[in-house]
């Protein structure tokens, strides 16, 4: 596998060996010794999510305020605009974000270390995204940051207001959050 460094070091762009033929493909989507030695990362997961959404549903940007989670993330069926946001005091990136396409087709992987948060867009008719996590979903933790922040800036393709939860509708601007 592949692994560059974004515009946050840290967030890593994961590229699996993709072994395709006559029946159609085959690839690890996780392989633990693999992603440590390729990420530098000790790191275990807990829990594994799905989720499903419809075209122009856009889903954050979260984080937990204790028991953040780290997430390795990636799109099964049909394509995303996959965001992070560096929301940790003090790093040098602090306040910026990467965004990745992520699809069914390219099988691109984005690990987003704890701390940050994260959210993304649906570009296709709907799009099947698959996470793990470092840590257990803490709901009393879990906090929303607004997709559209000014201070924040992130270029989202969009060609119509997205589709949010009521949760994210309310969400605050970084400057205002609880971090
Ligand atoms: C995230 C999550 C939700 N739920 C439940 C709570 C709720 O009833 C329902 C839907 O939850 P949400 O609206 O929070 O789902 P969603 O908006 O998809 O939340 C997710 O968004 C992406 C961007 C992330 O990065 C994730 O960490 C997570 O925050 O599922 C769990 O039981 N476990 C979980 O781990």
């Amino acid at each position: 596998m592949n692994v560059t460094p974004t515009r946050i070091p840290d967030v890593l762009l994961i590229e699996p060996r993709v072994f395709g033929d006559a029946r159609g493909f085959f690839f690890e989507s996780f392989n633990h010794r693999a992603f440590q030695g390729a990420a530098g990362l000790d790191i275990s997961f807990v829990q594994d999510n799905h989720s499903r959404s419809a075209q122009g549903v856009l889903r954050g940007l979260h984080y937990q305020v204790q028991h953040p989670q780290g997430k390795l993330v990636r799109v099964v069926r049909g394509t995303v605009f996959d965001v992070a946001v560096d929301i940790r005091r003090g790093s040098p990136t602090f306040g910026q974000w990467t965004g990745t396409e992520l699809s069914e087709d390219n099988h691109r992987q984005l690990w987003i270390p704890p701390g940050l948060a994260h959210g993304f867009l649906v570009l296709s008719e709907s799009a099947d995204f698959l996470y793990k996590t470092t840590d257990y979903y803490a709901p009393q933790h879990e906090r929303a940051i607004a997709w559209n922040d000014p201070d924040i800036g992130i270029a989202w393709p969009l060609s119509a207001p997205p589709v949010l939860s009521s949760k994210d509708q309310q969400a605050k601007r970084l400057r205002d959050a609880e971090i």
